[in-house]
């Protein structure tokens, strides 16, 4: 499948922008703060733009955000390359947000069989050569599919009876961390595939935090692509000062 003949599928990215972003706190939404000197959103949308093989960029913003002037500032950067669209698609969880998204761009004319790459904003570290290696390895796989890393440490479940009033959490078992993998974003599904899977779970109330979760419901077998430590998601205020330092070392 390649983008350069018209009648093939073809890629599009959605990105998430409907969080609070409570974990990290702070004025804005953690995607609209400035990170090394822009906001944290500026950073996913750039390596898409800088993606040969994209072509549309969604952006799902919440209502009370869609007026915002930040908004219109990305929308000017010159590294904006390629159509992009803004939202009012939030919805409460993040898999509505995502649903929501996909039936309007379905609505907007585009192919239930293309390709749509959904990725957090609060995952800067993304690059074109990540994106590229993903799309590369899903399309010549029969299904979607997501980058990921095997977990390196030893994994231990907490003692449940541990956690009551102020305890120190306990042991309860160390787990095999064979075969086990962190999920990443983008991830890498049908269009249609994807919006009917996260409409199902969603009816379902199933726990689905990520697009992979729905597909799996859905039957199928996502394929696994080695992500990068780099593409961490943005989610304490540990992990805003460590993605600064590695945004602002990549500048120097
Ligand atoms: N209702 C929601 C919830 C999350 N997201 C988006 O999903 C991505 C991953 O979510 P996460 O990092 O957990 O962000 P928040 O939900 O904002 O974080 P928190 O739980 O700390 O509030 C982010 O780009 C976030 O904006 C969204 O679009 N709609
Ligand atoms: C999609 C995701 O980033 C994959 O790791 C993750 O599931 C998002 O989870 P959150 O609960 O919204 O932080």
């Amino acid at each position: 499948m390649s983008s350069t003949n018209s009648k093939l599928p073809k890629c599009h990215v959605l990105l998430p922008t409907a969080g609070a972003g409570l974990r990290l706190g702070g004025e804005l939404p953690k995607q609209f703060q400035q990170l090394a000197g822009r906001p944290m959103l500026a950073y996913a949308l750039e390596a898409f733009m800088q993606s040969p093989r994209i072509n549309s960029v969604w952006v799902a913003v919440s209502h009370s955000f869609i007026d915002n002037l930040i908004l219109s500032k990305l929308a000017a950067s010159p590294n904006c390359n390629k159509p992009l669209h803004f939202l009012p698609t939030g919805g409460p969880t993040r898999q509505e947000t995502v649903k929501n998204t996909l039936a309007a761009m379905l609505t907007a004319g585009v192919s239930e069989n293309d390709w749509v790459l959904v990725h957090d904003a609060a995952r800067p570290g993304i690059t074109p050569k990540l994106i590229g290696q993903l799309i590369e390895a899903v399309e010549s796989s029969d299904s979607g599919g997501l980058l990921a890393i095997p977990v390196a440490d030893t994994l231990k479940h907490s003692d449940f009876n541990s956690a009551i009033a102020g305890n120190p959490t306990r042991v309860d078992k160390t787990i095999s961390r064979d075969h086990l993998w962190q999920a990443q974003t983008p991830q890498m599904f049908c269009l249609k595939q994807l919006h009917d899977a996260l409409e199902l779970a969603i009816l379902g109330d199933a726990d689905v935090t990520d697009e992979a979760s729905a597909m799996e419901l859905a039957g199928t077998k996502p394929l696994l692509v080695q992500g990068s430590i780099r593409n961490f998601k943005v989610t304490h205020p540990a992990d805003w000062e460590l993605m600064q330092s590695l945004l602002m070392a990549a500048r120097n």
